[in-house]
């Protein structure tokens, strides 16, 4: 297998190369397009830290850190570079937290000032209750203050602080954004813990810094400052890839530091890159350069490929019309993997609502999307958030098992979640007693998920109730109200709310709660990757073969995004984008930077389906906008016949 350490070195690698092997090192930024291996380049910056500077870093049991996305990417990297002891890799709540941990004290301190803060921003929201505010809000405000008042006690008797999925003070146990709040202040605070990061990981090297948290930007920039000529930093980014709400954006240089571009793509065929230009000439007019190439009878060649979009009535059925565009580009393309069902064709939808509608799951989706904050959104869209990890990790499995017959599997489970068979439980007890209860309370929740009344709140108590599962403190303060879900649903203040903790997740688990229990298998097959399907934000990184980029303002979230303003009249788009230069972020430059992301997740085939109230109207402006040539816009009328 080739590795990408053994590609050719572009003209950005050498740079990179330059500043990494100077005395001292020099910190860069390195902004590069979609498709241009960044990944790679971090790769070679890597082995360059270990070939240049090894022996003085070993000698000294220094560490190159390398802060990545997610857990998946940082595996991808350690492989690369042969899971070397010299490199730390992980993302970045990981790397806070190795760097955070042995601060014991001072995590202390951080928390519990941090607890005080929040029970004065829910005293001073207490006061500033209109008259308007219902009793069921002023409770749950006085509740959750008594409970951080709680917590606070508890902390102060903790005598060891660790890291876990979701924060449990009184154990001890911090959350991720905990983690990010603790170093972030540590970072810019402590000029001791500064010089201690610095002196341990003289290389910190960030990718996909257009997603890094400002805060995370800020703090490094901070202990670069105090530690110049030991500490040099590196980002990899794309600006034009920002698609976070959260994201730091473009990186700000500072004086010494030194800007490097790569401006290859090696992913995208000629017609998918000419696009994505033309997308990008709007944005910050970065040109990219290359393409896709492959090995034929004459050496390499570039590939042509594909890049079409379909302006279509916004009353048309989107399955049909879906099924007719892949049948079309089947044939035009002369390629079956466009009406290969599923996998050869990957659907980027702007929200999972589409999906979610069509499979049968759109109420846990509307109840855990609607109106929540960013990580529940997210937690749901991929299973791993906390309101449906005990269905997907719990419920569902043991009820699978029982129905195969499994009963090795479903014990498995109840030991792994069962509060019930937990050794300190089993005191005095008679096992087999337990053991019969809880096989009892496992056959009811099977017969539950049957019966067409029952509610994922039905669910939820029955597990709870009968100890069949052991709900984290989220989820069993929540529990706390169940009973109240209707009267929470109807409460405008909840419902309303800005997502914040505390009052809109409740409001959101009373929805889920609501929902029927039924929706909770094609739910879970659609988290468990059994769909073509996947959310234009939840690709990044990724690149397929074959791509179809549904743009719907029907499901999408107007606020944020909106495909019509990319493809508006001229002025309308001459007057947002100067906007955007003015610093004014707006849904324009948004959605660009979005459209930007997915066109590029296409090596070889592209298509854009458009749905629009006014067609014709949307054809004219599509063709201004230089985005697509007149010969590749097609409407209605060519997908007639089409199965
Ligand atoms: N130097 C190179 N020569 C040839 N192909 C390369 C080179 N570097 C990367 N590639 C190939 O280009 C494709 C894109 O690489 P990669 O996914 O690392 O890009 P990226 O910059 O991370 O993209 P994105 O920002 O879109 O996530 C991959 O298929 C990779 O194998």
């Amino acid at each position: 297998m080739s590795r990408r350490i053994d590609s050719p070195d572009t003209d950005a690698d050498r740079e990179i190369h330059t500043c990494i092997a100077a005395t001292p090192p020099q910190p860069f930024v390195v902004r590069a397009g979609a498709g241009s291996g960044k990944t790679t380049s971090l790769i070679k910056a890597l082995d360059w830290v270990m070939s240049e500077h090894g022996a003085s870093m070993r000698a000294k049991k220094q560490k190159v850190a390398c802060i990545t996305y997610t857990d998946l990417a940082a595996n991808e990297i350690l492989a690369d570079v042969n899971d070397d002891p010299l490199v730390h890799v992980s993302t970045i709540h990981s790397f806070y937290w190795s760097i955070a941990k042995t601060f014991q004290a001072d995590i202390k301190v951080w928390l519990q000032n941090d607890i005080r803060r929040r029970i004065s921003e829910l005293e001073e929201a207490f006061e500033n209750y209109s008259s308007r505010v219902r009793q069921t809000t002023r409770d749950r405000n006085k509740a959750d203050q008594e409970r951080y008042g709680r917590s606070l006690e508890a902390v102060a008797g903790v005598r060891t602080f660790n890291y876990g999925v979701g924060s449990d003070y009184a154990k001890g146990i911090l959350g991720h954004e905990d983690i990010l709040q603790l170093a972030d202040f540590l970072l810019q605070n402590r000029p001791l813990f500064r010089r201690v990061v610095a002196l341990n990981y003289p290389f910190v090297f960030i990718d996909e810094s257009q997603d890094t948290f400002p805060g995370v930007v800020k703090s490094f920039k901070e202990v670069e400052a105090q530690m110049r000529g030991k500490f040099c930093l590196g980002f990899f980014g794309d600006p034009m890839q920002s698609i976070f709400m959260r994201g730091a954006g473009d990186i700000t240089l500072e004086d010494h530091w030194r800007a490097i571009t790569k401006p290859e793509n090696f992913r995208c065929a000629k017609q998918i890159l000419d696009v994505a230009n033309a997308v990008r000439a709007q944005g910050d007019g970065m040109e990219q350069v290359r393409g896709l190439h492959e090995r034929g009878d004459g050496g390499l060649k570039p590939v042509e490929g594909s890049a079409r979009m379909f302006v279509l009535p916004n009353t048309l059925n989107r399955t049909e019309a879906l099924a007719r565009v892949r049948a079309w580009s089947s044939a035009t393309n002369n390629d079956e993997g466009w009406a290969t069902p599923d996998i050869a064709v990957k659907i980027l939808v702007i929200v999972h609502r589409m999906a979610a509608n069509r499979l049968g799951f759109g109420g846990i989706y509307s109840a855990l999307n609607d109106k929540t904050s960013d990580a529940m959104k997210q937690g749901m869209q991929d299973g791993t958030g906390w309101p449906v990890r005990p269905f997907l990790n719990f419920a569902l499995p043991i009820i699978a098992a029982v129905n195969a017959g499994n009963e090795f599997a479903a014990m498995n489970l109840l030991r792994e979640f069962s509060p019930r068979l937990a050794p300190a439980a089993l005191t005095g007890q008679r096992a087999v007693d337990v053991l019969r209860e809880l096989h009892a309370a496992v056959l009811r929740l099977v017969a539950m998920l049957d019966e067409a009344g029952t509610t994922i709140g039905d669910i939820a108590l029955h597990l709870c109730d009968t100890g069949l599962f052991e709900f984290d403190v989220r989820f069993a303060r929540v529990l706390g109200f169940v009973r109240d879900v209707a009267d929470a649903v109807q409460e405008p203040e909840a419902a309303d709310a800005v997502p914040a903790e505390g009052l809109s997740s409740d409001a959101a688990m009373a929805k889920f709660f609501n929902c029927s229990a039924q929706e909770l298998w094609p739910y879970e097959r659609y988290v468990s990757e059994g769909s073509p399907y996947a959310t234009q934000h939840g690709v990044k990184g990724a690149q397929f073969e074959r791509v179809v980029v549904v743009m719907d303002e029907e499901e999408s979230d107007y606020r944020t995004y909106n495909y019509e303003r990319v493809f508006a009249s001229a002025e309308a788009r001459a007057a947002d984008r100067a906007r955007a230069l003015d610093g004014d972020e707006n849904t324009w430059s948004r959605t660009l930077r979005l459209l930007y992301v997915c066109c590029t997740r296409a090596q070889r085939g592209l298509v854009l389906m458009f749905f629009v109230a006014d067609p014709a109207t949307t054809l004219e402006n599509v063709v201004a906008s230089g985005i697509l040539p007149r010969s590749a816009v097609f409407t209605q009328e060519v997908l007639a016949g089409w199965p």
